[in-house]
């Protein structure tokens, strides 16, 4: 079956490329009975420097991608988003797709949290912001499964082979994704320096220099051998249902984690959003856990840290849409070991053409920047001493109508060879404790933690 689909597929793109008036061409074709995992596992051994993996929170949509056949870069602080936007039109323009009509190429993409910050090194790889094309694309949509190839029409040898590769090894036996290795090292940044930032952030506002401010905090793991992202990807898929599952890995560096949080979806002329801030671990028996709960609903703290959210969402969709519906109270949304206030926000008769429009302006909302913005930066920069890098700035896809969704990069993790850096972060007002606070950071954690087996938590 391979040899034959293989061939199959070769002979569409080589017609196409040989007719086609525009440097791409993709065809996508039905491909029943493939693992999303199993296929991202195939992409090193293939020749493939980026793998990509997107599952929305149904996991009614999964996006893998491998190998990159046309990418936008850019460092620049001011511009970025406009030259991604203008790298996407461009796309647009230059790529003919054929075949499955409901399986169109799309672009992956990320940005960092702040681009105004000089990066470190362990972040390199991980531009200001990047959007990719893979050149092979498995595409999970409403129980149907579709490959989409896309290819340069000049040259195609060296994709080709890979592709060729990877169809041949696809229809074999499936080998498991790598065993987890153990821990050797964790390290984390002083627990007081970071208690004495929170002190800080919350002195500036109740001095009324601001009204709300997240600062997060990282902790860097060790391990015996090298982390295989597949098998965090496939723990991740099993312990948290309800999240955005999302790798982006180059050269070896794989950025990954299960965020609850939704920055935004367009579709057509609808966009969609989710306010999601405000915080309390899951209870171990279920009247310990909806007491919890109903506490959430009921705190002050938790609910003017939720509102600051709200109040910026809503005023942007009211501004780029033509109706904005939300419910007027915040609801909970329970996770495996968290509970969060959560409000969704739809937005229809949106006037922006382009998803990327919309990430631009959102980003960062007040769950992960503050209130006001700018002011809230300025203080992160000062408190933090982390590099954040990708965390809890946007991350997902677009397709070449402007259409795609964006989740929050947070209970995330960035993979390199042996290590994994874990960050958490939570939004500081002012009554907020310190303490509490850095609780609420460790649970944050947990879901990774328990994705690289170094949390049992059953
Ligand atoms: C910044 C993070 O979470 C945000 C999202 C939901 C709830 C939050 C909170 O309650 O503080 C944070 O604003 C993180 O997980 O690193
Ligand atoms: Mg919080």
């Amino acid at each position: 079956m391979a040899i034959g689909f293989r061939h199959h597929l070769q002979q569409q793109l080589h017609r196409l490329a040989v007719n086609a008036a525009r440097p791409f061409v993709s065809w996508a074709e039905p491909w029943e009975g493939v693992d999303p995992v199993s296929f991202f596992m195939q992409g090193p051994s293939c020749g493939f420097r980026e793998r990509f993996f997107w599952a929305d929170r149904t996991g009614g949509t999964i996006l893998v991608g491998l190998g990159s056949v046309y990418a936008i870069e850019t460092e620049k602080a001011d511009s970025r988003f406009d030259d991604v936007e203008a790298g996407r039109r461009r796309w647009e323009k230059e790529m003919e797709p054929y075949g499955a009509v409901d399986a169109p190429p799309l672009l992956f993409g990320g940005f960092s949290f702040d681009p105004y910050r000089p990066g470190t090194d362990i972040w390199r790889g991980f531009p200001a912001g990047k959007l990719v094309a893979p050149a092979a694309l498995l595409a999970v949509r409403n129980g149907k499964t579709t490959l989409t190839v896309t290819m340069p029409t000049h040259q195609q040898g060296r994709d080709w082979e890979r592709i060729g590769r990877l169809l041949e090894r696809i229809s074999g036996p499936m080998a498991a994704p790598k065993q987890l290795p153990r821990l050797v090292s964790d390290e984390e940044e002083e627990k007081e320096r970071w208690l004495a930032a929170v002190h800080k952030a919350i002195t500036s506002i109740r001095a009324g220099e601001l009204d709300k401010v997240v600062l997060a905090r990282a902790r860097r793991l060790a391990f015996a051998k090298t982390v295989d992202a597949a098998a965090v990807l496939q723990r991740l898929r099993e312990q948290q249902p309800f999240a955005y599952i999302f790798a982006f890995e180059q050269d070896g560096r794989c950025f990954i984690g299960a965020s609850p949080e939704q920055l935004v979806q367009k579709e057509g002329k609808t966009c969609r959003s989710v306010c999601l801030a405000g915080s309390v671990r899951r209870g171990a028996a279920m009247e310990e856990d909806e007491r919890l709960g109903a506490w959430l609903q009921a705190d002050r703290k938790n609910n003017e840290e939720h509102q600051f959210v709200v109040q910026m969402i809503g005023r942007l969709f009211s501004s780029v849409c033509e109706t904005v519906e939300m419910p007027p109270a915040p609801q909970l949304l329970k996770l495996p070991h968290i509970q969060h206030l959560c409000t969704p926000v739809v937005g229809r008769g949106c006037r922006e053409r382009s998803v990327l429009r919309l990430v631009e302006m959102m980003h960062p909302t007040p769950a992960l920047g503050g209130t006001p913005r700018d002011r809230a930066l300025e203080v992160i920069r000062a408190l933090e001493p982390l590099d954040r890098g990708w965390y809890a700035a946007p991350i997902g896809w677009v397709d070449g109508d402007g259409n795609g969704e964006w989740a929050v990069a947070i209970r995330s993790a960035l993979l390199a060879g042996k290590e994994a850096m874990l960050f958490a972060g939570c939004g500081i007002v002012a009554d907020s404790d310190p303490d509490s606070e850095y609780e609420e950071t460790n649970v944050k954690m947990a879901p990774m933690l328990s994705a690289l087996g170094v949390m049992n938590d059953g």
